[in-house]
């Protein structure tokens, strides 16, 4: 029986190997991780990440060829390939701090390999994990130097899944990517792993390419996507200033095939782990090869991600007669996107903040997100790789306990307060009582839409000073105008 192991038991890790040991009953999965609580999550009711359909998918084959567990030498030990899906955050300190990517847990697991693989039988470990381009060179030094007469290949399978799609993206994936070394030994290696995902993937879908294309895919990937997100929310702010509606602009560039229509939503921002720490990958590895202009290029994306953040919380300001300094605003969506209650890098941190920084008291309603993790994100220093100053106020303990609540629902959220912010598109944001919400708030009311999931006439009707991202503006707006 090949048995596969996988270092990492995150938002990544746990959701593949649940979906290759459904669709590979042959095959023995182990996801191990050093975070005892996480695998304890993974055995019990409760998963510790929540993802639509993966309950169900663990629920049919763990304790049958899928296990999570801590004792990760053993079954990395036993392993025939060995995934490694650990995680690789932006450096926050030291040789390129607030860019590039910091590899120690990486190095870690990549050593720890090496430590506890003892037989003279080959192994593959595969790069699951986002890394820069060459990591693999790196993997293999430290494998090969301390190998103990195991004959090691690497493969980059970087992973595309999307959070709160996660399960459909596996099920079907649009392609998956196997780098290796173009020697008779990593061909021999792609195909061990192309057999594994084609038992349920399409041949053509699964791409071969050398190790360092399938890395840079990755990071090339995001960085194009992100880019779509900056465009137009760069155009948002134009059809403000215009009185164009970004929803129509984009439907109608959307419908150029050679453009297509996914990724032109105009939003507060992009969130979530990838995207910026991606972005500044990229942006890092091109300075380090003396390519500053396609560096700066790639910067552009993410400065105007923080524009679009620093955008919002001006409107919201500047709308509320330049202040909202002891005024209670509703927050409703906290996670960085809908069927996720993943808080990571979400633009309702920096907004929050930017809230807080001009005196705010907020009230968040999240279906997802908890308590803890809304104070603990909000606490959290960040590396401020030229964030606006303004965004990044000190928020000590007290003033969070004094200043931030998080309540169960959104009518709670909204009750005296003077102004709703919805910066997650929850679907139930569409179909909430906003009249009733209306009601129990301070007039003038505002809705500021940072996801444009509201009918703005019908909460203008209700008699709602509304903004929504790339609309055309109220006149109520247009007397106040907010710069960023
Ligand atoms: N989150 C996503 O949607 C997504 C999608 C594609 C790719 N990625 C990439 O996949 C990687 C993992 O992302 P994630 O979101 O799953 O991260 P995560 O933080 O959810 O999970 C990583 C896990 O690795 C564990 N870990 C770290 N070092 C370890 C070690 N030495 N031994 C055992 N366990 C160890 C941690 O305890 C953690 O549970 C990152 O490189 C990320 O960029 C993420
Ligand atoms: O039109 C859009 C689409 C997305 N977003 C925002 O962009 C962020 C990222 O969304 P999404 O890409 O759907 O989620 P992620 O889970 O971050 O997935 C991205 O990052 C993963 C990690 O690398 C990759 O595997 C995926 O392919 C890639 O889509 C979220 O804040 C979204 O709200 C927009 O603002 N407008």
């Amino acid at each position: 029986m090949v048995k596969i192991c996988c270092i990492g038991a995150g938002y990544v890790g746990g959701p593949t190997m649940a979906v290759i040991a459904l669709k590979c009953p042959e095959i023995e999965v182990v996801v191990v991780d050093i975070s005892e609580p996480r695998i304890s999550g993974w055995n019990s009711d409760r998963l510790p990440i929540y993802e639509p359909g993966l309950d169900d998918v663990v629920k049919q084959c763990r304790g049958r060829n899928l296990f999570f567990s801590t004792e990760v030498h053993r079954h990395v030990g036993e392993a025939d390939i060995v995934f490694v899906s650990v995680n690789t955050p932006t450096k926050t300190c030291g040789l390129g701090a607030g860019k590039a990517a910091d590899l120690t847990y990486w190095e870690s697991a990549a050593r720890m390999i090496a430590d506890v693989s003892r037989s003279d039988k080959k192994k593959i470990v595969v790069e699951k994990s986002t890394v820069p381009v060459k990591t693999a060179e790196a993997i293999e030094k430290i494998l090969t130097h301390n190998s103990r007469g195991v004959k090691y290949q690497i493969l980059s399978n970087p992973e595309f899944l999307a959070e709160g799609t996660a399960v459909r993206d596996l099920f079907s994936p649009d392609r998956v990517l196997i780098g290796g070394r173009e020697t008779p030994e990593g061909r021999e290696a792609v195909n061990a792993l192309r057999n594994v995902y084609a038992h349920w993937v399409p041949e053509d879908r699964i791409i071969a390419t050398n190790l360092w294309s399938a890395e840079l895919s990755k990071l090339a990937a995001n960085a194009f996507l992100a880019q779509r997100i900056s465009s137009v929310n760069a155009v948002s702010a134009l059809c403000e200033a215009t009185g164009a509606d970004v929803t129509e602009v984009a439907h109608s560039v959307g419908r150029d095939a050679r453009i297509g229509p996914r990724f032109l939503s105009a939003s507060v921002g992009f969130g979530g782990s990838c995207f910026q720490k991606d972005i500044l990958n990229l942006v890092y590895i091109c300075e380090c090869y003396g390519l500053p202009e396609v560096a700066g290029y790639w910067r552009e994306v993410i400065r105007i991600n923080d524009y679009q953040k620093s955008r919002f919380v001006n409107r919201v300001v500047s709308s509320m007669f330049n202040t909202v300094a002891g005024k209670k605003i509703a927050v409703l969506g906290f996670a960085f996107k809908k069927d996720t209650g993943d808080t990571r890098e979400t633009p309702a941190i920096d907004v929050c903040r930017g809230l807080l920084g001009d005196k705010a008291v907020v009230s968040i309603y999240d279906p997802q997100v908890t308590e803890e993790q809304v104070h603990r994100d909000l606490a959290m220093k960040q590396f401020d790789w030229d964030h606006p100053r303004h965004l990044q106020p000190l928020i000590s303990p007290s003033d969070l306990a004094n200043r931030v609540a998080v309540v169960h629902d959104a009518y709670e959220a909204a009750r005296e307060a003077h102004a709703v912010c919805i910066l997650t598109e929850w679907d139930d944001f569409r179909n909430l009582d906003y009249q009733r919400m209306f009601d129990a708030m301070h007039k003038p009311a505002f809705v500021f839409d940072g996801r444009n999931v509201v009918d703005p006439a019908k909460l203008r009707e209700i008699g709602f000073v509304v903004y929504a991202i790339g609309k055309p503006l109220d006149n109520w707006l247009k007397d106040m105008p907010a710069v960023a």
